[in-house]
């Protein structure tokens, strides 16, 4: 006989979660549904055949709208000098706001392309799965931007880390893992 699912509580389920370090990305999006973009770091890697990543969406997020119609996103791959950007696109700040404080521009889809990102995912949302509060996305991988993977932006322990060097020469070996 199968036993109920029993759920551990919310806040015990996010302090573990606290754990659990993760690069951080600005998740864009443009179309008929208009633009949007939040930070997110429920992000990986599905498989490189075909190109697919996931990206988590709370469905109470401001973004959400414009994501799922438009159907397109860009995953942009912070490094250490977006933390305020990252801040900027973390809630409670209008698109606009959000937008005007960096430099965008596009690849395949139209969704805003972060200029000096370290990495940028361009997508066409395949799939979405309804889990609890959020929609699971499932984006094919149509462009990429790669300009560089050092000293780049973590959330780890509540708070934004620095992970690989970015100049040993000026910071010194003991700033490949610095805290902000
Ligand atoms: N996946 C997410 O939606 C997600 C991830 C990280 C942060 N956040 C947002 O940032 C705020 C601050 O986060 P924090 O790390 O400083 O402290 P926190 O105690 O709220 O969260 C700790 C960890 O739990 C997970 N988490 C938190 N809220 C979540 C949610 N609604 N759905 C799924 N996972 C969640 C994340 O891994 C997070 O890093 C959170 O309250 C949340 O609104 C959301
Ligand atoms: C470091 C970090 C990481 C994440 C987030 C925040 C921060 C600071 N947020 C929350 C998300 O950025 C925020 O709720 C949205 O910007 C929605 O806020 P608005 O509804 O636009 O005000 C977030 N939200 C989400 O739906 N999926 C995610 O993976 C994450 N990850």
């Amino acid at each position: 006989m199968r036993t109920p699912m029993q759920d551990v509580a919310p806040q015990d389920y996010r302090d573990a979660m606290a754990c659990l370090g993760a690069a951080v990305s600005i998740v864009t999006t443009d179309g008929g549904a208009g633009r949007a973009g939040f930070t997110a770091s429920a992000i990986c890697s599905v498989t490189d055949d075909p190109p697919t990543l996931l990206v988590c969406i709370n469905r109470a997020s401001s973004a959400y709208a414009s994501v799922t119609r438009n159907k397109v996103v860009c995953v942009n791959v912070l490094s250490a000098r977006h933390e305020p950007l990252s801040r900027l696109f973390g809630g409670k700040v209008p698109a606009e706001e959000r937008f005007a404080a960096a430099a965008w521009s596009t690849l395949e889809t139209g969704a805003p392309v972060l200029a000096d990102c370290a990495a940028a995912f361009d997508c066409r949302i395949s799939d979405i799965v309804n889990v609890g509060t959020h929609d699971v996305l499932f984006c094919r991988v149509v462009a990429v931007q790669k300009t560089g993977c050092t000293g780049n932006l973590i959330y780890f322990g509540r708070a934004y880390h620095t992970v690989g060097v970015t100049d040993l020469a000026e910071t010194g070996p003991e700033s490949a893992l610095g805290r902000s």
